[in-house]
């Protein structure tokens, strides 16, 4: 029997071993000192259990502090068999093996132990465990879950994401086809029905977005993926990986609100909204863009280069550059003004402004949007303005501005090209006499017409401006030769001295050209105009209708103008000036009891310099307004002194530019109340103004001369015959006194031209009232011959030169002795 039951002990996969009730060890198999490493000759001893543990524990078996054994046994392990012996545990032998021990007490006494290698369970198990964990940790966190519906055995069957997904746990809530149902909304529910119905082609794969209902009441939203079975066109199995998707749903909802927001504000504010898919180049044009340019829904293509098309050839690569570069993460945001062509044909000018909003993990960009905001009224304004501060109005030429932009662009061309370049500045002679006498409507289709013949004579490259008034300003450009000017000049004289038809009117004009050459007279804008400005003044004072060309001559006495001007600001302080007096001699009788008032600048270092240089630049900066003043003062006096002691009648002329009627000053006392604070009477005082002063249709200058007849102050025409010499001027402004020029004067001899033209003069003033004067007599000859002629009077230094007041009144004196 003994050897029966050893047998059966050899034959099993188990460790055993038996103690008989003397507690002694009295069978074992082989198997057992295999796994417990113990020799059999020690099994061989009968050893007690405390014995064995004994010579277990003092090999190491069970790790310091038992530590190779599991709970169960620990205590009975380290009470060194004191304790009570447990039935089932777990130990480590020292080759790292798993044992599972079991004892079972025998009825009579004694104990059977066995020992099974569960080694590879246990490691099977565990790593079992360690991927469950991982699997349960993952889809927490993935918020995933799967389920697997059987709808043969009616079975449901859900992971722990799945009840997790749900609020509830596998203890709570068992799933199954019914109460399952509770947790779908009617549209989810809608989705899945659909997808269980036989449509011909069972599909294998399912993908849904559902919005479902947990069970503590929650709406969530799921994306469940899956496959189906399908078996006699039913689904018979349906297994899905599910994923609580309700955050990125909330983002999405809230983003698309969000977005419906924004578009609907830009929209109503008259903005128009595109929204682009950088990566496919889908672009999505809302409603009010398309409007802006006359279309609808569905007209116009949503390819990105095909819209790009759309845009203006002039602005399209800027746009596309101002794009890329924020596409590419150069700007911060896009903004591009630029025309986008609109369904009737017509430009419309967009302020476009977007921004990137998404990029891939490569920072690529996905998703740019942005508005259309309808600028082409601030663009046109713009424009205008532009148009309006670098254009002439009248003429449509460009302004001094636009001409100073284009010839400092052409100046630099003809740096680098190594040309030359010519100024011209033009001045239409006579046009204020035009203007005058035609009225201003008129004046203007001179302008126009006189522009159109300039532009006429040069080429398209050359730039004409107009500076203002009859002024205009000519660039001719690429000037191989200098010479080539010798045609154009002679050209541009002929075409505006042609006569102009205005209306009924046929009138001629002239021009005054002044010109100047780059690289030759001058660098600068600066220089080129000085020095254009100086010919012209040269050409207008030779006699107009000609063209002068700048010299360095032209220069010097330029400058020596302005150190004049210069010097003119500061004579009248320093009392430079002074008043000389040339009698007016009366023919018949060879009295004086008149005298012309002229004034003299004693310069401190030039010496005496002659009106003749200095009333022009007094005149030009206006300086002759209070030099007239002070000339008029002096006179005065003096004419209240000489009323006095020469003659109760005595009257003096003073010479009244056009400037000071144009420009008068206010502050002045009005000459008439002078001369009542100083007890004279306004016939004491003659004011010799100039024939073209008459012309002036400043209405202004009419009153100052009706007042002057007024106020009895008498009116003498000088230099008459040099000018328009109209008598109907003459009659309308009640003249006094015509004084014959002295060009008249000069040649005069019996039998002459002048001769003729003085006594035609003479007869005509007298015939109209006036008497005459006749200047720059310095013959005894000249004077018999207007003294014949019926002349009235004479001025010139036959009698005397122009002299101080005290040799005037010596020579009063000596001619009064003389019986004149
Ligand atoms: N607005 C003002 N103009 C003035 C004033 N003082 C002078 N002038 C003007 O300056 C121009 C030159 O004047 P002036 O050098 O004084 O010459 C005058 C006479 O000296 C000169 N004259 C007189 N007789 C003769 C003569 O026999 N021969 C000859 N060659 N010259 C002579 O003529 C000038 C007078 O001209 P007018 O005034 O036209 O009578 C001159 O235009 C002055 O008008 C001033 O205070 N204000």
């Amino acid at each position: 029997m003994k050897h029966t039951l050893q047998t059966l002990l050899d034959s099993i996969s188990q460790g055993v071993y038996l103690l008989g009730a003397d507690g002694r060890m009295c069978l074992y198999n082989d198997r057992v000192c295999e796994l417990l490493d113990i020799p059999s000759a020690f099994f061989d001893s009968h050893p007690t259990l405390e014995e064995l543990n004994t010579f277990q524990m003092q090999r190491g078996d069970f790790g310091d502090d038992a530590c190779l054994v599991d709970n169960n046994a620990r205590q009975y392990v380290l009470a060194d068999g004191h304790a009570p012996i447990p039935t089932h545990f777990l130990r480590q032998t020292r080759a790292g093996r798993t044992l599972e021990v079991r004892s079972r007490i025998l009825p009579h006494g004694g104990m059977v132990r066995t020992f099974a290698d569960v080694t590879d369970y246990v490691q099977a198990e565990a790593a079992r465990k360690q991927a469950n964990e991982l699997l349960y940790a993952t889809q927490a966190i993935a918020e995933l879950g799967g389920w697997e519906i059987d709808l043969q055995t009616k079975r449901v069957t859900w992971t722990e994401g799945v009840y997790r997904i749900f609020d509830t746990l596998p203890k709570d809530f068992h799933p199954t086809l019914e109460n399952t149902r509770q947790l779908f909304t009617p549209a989810a529910q809608a989705i899945v029905d659909a997808s269980y119905r036989d449509t011909g082609v069972p599909s294998k794969l399912h993908e849904f977005e559902l919005e479902m209902i947990t069970l503590t009441g929650r709406h969530i939203w799921v994306h469940s993926r899956g496959t189906s079975v399908w078996s006699g066109g039913r689904v018979i199995k349906r297994t899905d990986i599910v994923q609580d998707i309700t955050r990125r749903k909330q983002t999405e909802l809230a983003l698309r609100d969000s977005e419906t927001r924004w578009k609907l504000a830009l929209e109503s504010v008259g903005d128009g909204v595109w929204d682009l898919q950088v990566q496919t180049g889908e672009e999505y044009l809302s409603p009010q863009l398309l409007r802006m340019y006359g279309y609808t829904e569905g007209e116009l293509p949503t390819a990105m280069a095909e819209l790009d098309q759309r845009t203006h050839p002039d602005d399209v690569v800027q746009m596309q550059r101002n794009r890329e570069d924020h596409l590419n993460g150069l700007t911060p945001t896009y903004s591009n003004e630029h025309r986008v062509l609109c369904k009737d044909g017509s430009w419309l000018w967009v302020h476009s402004r977007g921004m990137v909003i998404s990029r891939d993990a490569q920072g690529r960009p996905l998703r740019m949007i942005g508005t259309h905001t309808d600028i082409t009224e601030r663009k046109t304004a713009e424009e205008l303005i532009w148009q309006q501060a670098h254009f002439d109005t009248l003429t449509g030429l460009p302004n001094r501005r636009m001409m100073q932009e284009r010839l400092a662009q052409e100046l630099k061309k003809c740096r680098r090209d190594g040309l030359q370049l010519a100024v011209l500045f033009i001045d239409l002679d006579h046009f204020k006499e035009v203007n005058d006498t035609l009225g201003h409507d008129q004046g203007d289709t001179l302008l126009m017409e006189a522009a159109r013949r300039i532009q006429a004579c040069l080429r398209e490259v050359d730039t004409v401006a107009r500076m203002g008034g009859d002024e205009f300003i000519v660039i001719i450009t690429e000037l191989a030769e200098a010479a080539h000017l010798q045609v154009i000049l002679p050209k541009l004289l002929h075409t505006l001295s042609s006569a102009f038809q205005l209306g009924h009117d046929k009138v001629y004009v002239s021009a005054s050209v002044g010109v100047t050459v780059y690289p030759m007279d001058g660098q600068t804008i600066e220089d080129l105009f000085k020095n254009a400005d100086q010919a012209l003044y040269v050409a207008k004072g030779a006699g107009r209708n000609r063209f002068s060309f700048f010299t360095p001559a032209l220069q010097t006495a330029a400058r020596e103008r302005a150190q004049l001007m210069s010097d003119l600001r500061t004579a009248l302080v320093a009392q430079e000036f002074r008043v000389v007096y040339q009698p007016i001699v009366e023919l018949a009788t060879g009295s004086i009891h008149k005298a012309e008032a002229l004034v003299r600048w004693q310069h401190p270092t030039r010496g005496l310099i002659s009106p003749a240089a200095f009333i022009p630049v007094a005149e030009s900066s206006g300086l002759i307004v209070e030099l007239g003043e002070w000339v008029f003062v002096q006179a005065a006096r003096q004419v209240k002194h000489w009323r006095e002691t020469l003659h109760p009648q005595f009257q003096i002329s003073v010479n009244k530019s056009p400037v000071q009627f144009e420009n008068p000053n206010l502050q002045h006392v009005p000459w008439i109340e002078q001369l009542d604070q100083l007890g004279l009477p306004g016939e004491s005082m003659v004011v010799e103004i100039t024939e073209g002063l008459l012309l002036s249709s400043s209405d202004g200058v009419l009153d100052q001369l009706l007042s002057l007849r007024d106020d009895g102050i008498n009116v003498s025409l000088d230099d008459f015959g040099t000018g328009y010499s109209s008598l109907s001027y003459l009659q309308r402004f009640d003249i006094d006194f015509v004084k014959i020029d002295q060009s008249f004067v000069r040649q005069l001899v019996a039998g002459s031209t002048d001769l003729a033209l003085c006594q035609a003069i003479i007869a005509m003033a007298h015939a109209l009232g006036m008497k005459v004067i006749a200047e720059g007599v310095e013959t005894a000859l000249q004077r018999d011959l207007l003294k014949a002629a019926g002349c009235d009077f004479g001025q010139g230094y036959l009698f005397s030169r122009p002299v101080a007041a005290q040799e005037f009144e010596a020579l009063f004196t000596q001619t009064t002795s003389n019986g004149g």
